[in-house]
């Protein structure tokens, strides 16, 4: 049994209903903080034993009311939860993140600045519907922030009486069953989605059984039990980094693949098909459409392809031929090495371009993957077949709540209400924010603007700021470690092919004087704390070392500095031959060489030029996430027509 809709209402009313990114303000509120910190006053004369009771006599209170579909007290859940992480961290919630707690259990979005909180506001609304015990997911945008919170917030939970989980990578179904059977369960965005999917396949293979099979499946010697599936009904999910999960990531369906494709494709068709587009040239076999991503090819690439076809080996399987051709150029000029996926071990590893990450256990579908390890050199591995698919937009919609917090979420409003109903309500923070944004400096290319970072940065360690050098893609972070390492300046890097331990590397990038260079892997959600000497220095510095395609992006990185009322600054290096300037503007490219002086800097500021590129950029992923969840809807349309 769930919530009724009306008790959404009601929380609505307790924060004036949302509109377009409104400010929250007014008596309901006050009334409520009020409320809230008189409570915990109280509560803070309690010895444990008899706080323990209070929480458990609120779990018992909310069960009964859920079973009467009444709203569950938000003054007396909100108050045992600041009290318990006052006696568990020994922090008190800021008024802002009180009043964030609040639009969360009321359904929207809350947008709250970098650096203000958020992991911990979360607790709010999750403890106030995680008494029901019908399972709350906690989904952020990758496994170390998911386990970074999970560490952080489990014993203020515990201490509440409320049981919680964490979705560990490589976990079997029956690990993940457990997590997901506690009242809390944290994980990265994409697991929910994956094993929902795996859930559905389980389902399927179930619902297809013959008769006879689980006897069939005892002489095999396997299991004469079923597995069972590891999600309950999707009640609640509270999403961390909303954004980037609901609107970056969500340009990209969640795909599961299952087992080796039932007709295996032998590794010659593919070199063949490689071969083939060697010897196609653009511009006249095929074009490109770097932008989209995509190249298609000509009427007379067609031909050539058709008349080599005519001449494969003996024996080839019949496949079509273009589409491997088609994925053999994409290998050889769209998709990039230590940009899109990065060798390991004779293995392909893909690298997610949202959040930096190296995910070895995703494949790319359709034959790419194999055309990829081609080109490299590499043994073709197995194509395995697309089993279940579902766009996030869909998943997302299956949850009876949904919550969410960023820093980021301006610009996004449409979006967020049109394919989630989810308003936005911009939280104040608690203090001004001191960070200082440096002019955007203009470069004629990777080498002068190279130069300049190293200067800038050998200017700022020797006065004692720790430097986070945010870097797009592997390649750059690497080509960037090789200049510093000619220039002496010691740092570490954080790309996912680093040994150091992640948490170690954040932990010290605070350090006076010290030098991190990482991709968007700590772009987001990483909390760099600047030691006392730091903070005296000027706090942590951000440099950005190219603008990024989404300014959402780099707000996210700038967001790195001047954390919690801390001061810091920032400034974003671009060059010509930036992927954004390179691909949307090459009039832009060859404008900023021609301006760059005798060191490659440009005199003129060419900000609201490629502002204006990352706005085009912008509204065109946006444009296909339209056109993906148009395609969702007509195909749900036919299937439902059809059954
Ligand atoms: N009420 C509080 N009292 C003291 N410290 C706090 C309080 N709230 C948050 N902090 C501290 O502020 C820092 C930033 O918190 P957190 O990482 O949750 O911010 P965030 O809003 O999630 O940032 P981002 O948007 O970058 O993910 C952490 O070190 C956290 O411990």
């Amino acid at each position: 049994m769930f919530f009724t809709q009306p008790s959404l209402a009601d929380y609505r009313n307790l924060i004036g209903r949302p509109k377009r990114g409104v400010r929250v303000v007014g008596k309901p509120v006050s009334d409520q903080l009020r409320q809230i910190r008189q409570r915990c006053e109280r509560l803070e004369q309690l010895s444990e034993p008899e706080f323990s009771n209070a929480a458990a006599a609120m779990r018992s209170r909310v069960r009964n009311e859920c079973e009467a579909t009444r709203v569950p007290n938000v003054v007396e859940s909100f108050a045992l939860t600041a009290e318990a992480l006052r006696r568990t961290t020994g922090m008190v919630y800021y008024d802002c993140q009180l009043v964030g707690g609040l639009a969360l259990a009321g359904g929207t979005i809350a947008e709250i600045q970098t650096g203000e909180g958020k992991t911990i506001t979360t607790a709010l609304p999750a403890a106030l519907f995680g008494w029901t015990g019908w399972g709350i997911h906690l989904a952020t945008t990758n496994e170390y922030l998911s386990r970074r919170d999970y560490e952080t917030l489990r014993p203020v939970y515990e201490r509440l009486g409320l049981s919680v989980g964490l979705l560990r990578s490589q976990a079997s179904s029956d690990e993940k069953a457990i997590a997901y059977a506690c009242d809390l369960t944290f994980g990265p965005g994409y697991e929910f989605g994956f094993d929902f999917l795996r859930d559905q396949r389980l389902k399927r293979s179930r619902h297809n059984q013959r008769l006879g099979d689980s006897v069939r499946r005892t002489l095999r010697g396997d299991s004469p039990y079923e597995a069972a599936p590891m999600q309950r009904a999707l009640f609640m999910t509270i999403i961390d980094e909303a954004d980037s999960i609901l609107i970056d990531e969500a340009n990209t369906p969640l795909v599961l693949s299952g087992a080796k494709m039932s007709t295996a494709t032998a590794s010659a068709i593919f070199e063949f098909a490689d071969q083939t587009a060697l010897g196609l040239s653009e511009g006249v076999d095929f074009e490109i459409d770097s932008i989209g991503r995509a190249i298609n090819l000509t009427d007379k690439g067609i031909g050539v392809i058709s008349e080599t076809w005519v001449q494969r080996p003996a024996g080839m399987a019949a496949r079509p031929f273009a589409d491997l051709v088609v994925n053999a150029l994409k290998a050889r000029h769209l998709v990039r090495r230590d940009q899109d996926y990065v060798v390991r071990e004779g293995r392909v590893l893909i690298v997610d371009g949202n959040t930096g990450r190296i995910h070895d256990e995703r494949k790319w579908s359709n034959g790419l993957h194999q055309a990829i390890e081609v080109k490299e050199g590499l043994s073709v591995s197995d194509e395995n077949e697309a089993q279940a698919r579902i766009t996030r937009q869909r998943f997302i919609q299956l949850y009876q709540r949904v919550a969410g917090l960023t820093g980021t979420a301006a610009g996004s409003e449409g979006e967020l209400r049109e394919f989630y109903n989810l308003p936005v309500v911009r939280i104040s923070p608690h203090r001004p924010c001191l960070r200082k944004s440096l002019r955007t400096r203009f470069f004629d290319g990777f080498e002068s603007k190279a130069n300049a970072i190293v200067s800038d940065i050998r200017q700022r360690s020797d006065l004692g700021q720790p430097i986070l050098i945010g870097t797009r893609i592997i390649d750059e972070s690497q080509r960037l470690s090789v200049q510093l390492k000619k220039h002496s300046i010691p740092h570490v890097v954080l790309n996912g092919l680093q040994d150091e331990d992640e948490a170690d590397i954040v932990a010290q990038a605070g350090r006076s004087g010290s030098v991190t260079i990482a991709t968007n892997m700590a772009g987001r959600g990483t909390d760099i704390q600047p030691d006392a000497a730091s903070i005296e220095a000027g706090g942590l510095h951000v440099i950005a070392t190219e603008i990024n395609h989404n300014q959402r992006v780099d707000r996210q990185l700038a967001g790195r500095a001047a954390r919690q009322g801390d001061p810091g600054s920032c400034q974003f290096f671009c060059a010509a031959d930036d992927e954004l300037i390179a691909t949307r503007s090459p009039s832009l490219s060859a404008q900023m060489r021609r301006d760059a002086g005798p060191t490659g800097e440009c005199d003129r500021d060419f900000s609201n030029l490629v502002a204006k590129l990352q706005r085009q950029s912008e509204s065109d992923a946006r444009r296909l996430r339209e056109q993906m969840v148009a395609r969702d809807r007509w195909s749900e349309s036919i299937r439902e027509s059809l059954s």
